[in-house]
């Protein structure tokens, strides 16, 4: 699996730890940046990473800031990008069981290392249910193709 990942200065830490698992995983990673722990603005990371998981260059893209919510927010303005902030493993399997998530957003304030490593590890394992659930997630595209064509 292809991921594409990224940060703000505010998850540049927890970023760094992700990628190093994926990286001793066997993943297929590439880090958008940021690099360091100046201070730098999340959109331009979300903007990133969004439109190459959108475009199909990534199968999946991890987001992380401080909170994880601006990051989220920004990630979502993509046209086909389902970006979820998650702190917890059942909602980690939920996203994807049922929202078919494919951005992982993350709090590098909230969440410690080994929690978000476990969100990490439900998050790429769990598959999309299907059924009753892509009704759901065609109706969100449907409103989202009302207002961002
Ligand atoms: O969590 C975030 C956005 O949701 C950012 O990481 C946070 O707002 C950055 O704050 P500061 O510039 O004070 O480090």
């Amino acid at each position: 699996m292809r991921i594409a990942i990224g940060s703000d200065h505010g998850g540049y830490h927890l970023k760094e730890h992700i990628k190093k698992y994926l990286e001793d995983n066997q993943f297929q990673v590439k880090d958008f940046g940021t690099h360091s722990l100046e201070s730098v603005d999340y959109p331009d990371f979300a903007k990133t990473v969004a439109e190459s998981v959108a475009n199909g260059e990534y199968d999946r893209g991890i987001l992380v800031c401080g909170t994880g919510l601006g990051i989220s927010i920004a990630a979502n303005k993509v046209k086909g990008i389902r970006a979820v902030v998650v702190s917890d493993c059942y909602s980690a399997k939920m996203s994807r069981a049922h929202n078919d998530a494919n951005i992982l957003a993350l709090g590098g304030r909230v969440v410690g290392p080994d929690l978000a490593t476990e969100i990490v590890k439900i998050w790429l394992t769990t598959p999309f249910e299907g059924g009753r659930h892509q009704r759901r997630i065609d109706k969100i595209s449907d409103i989202e193709n009302q207002y961002n064509r």
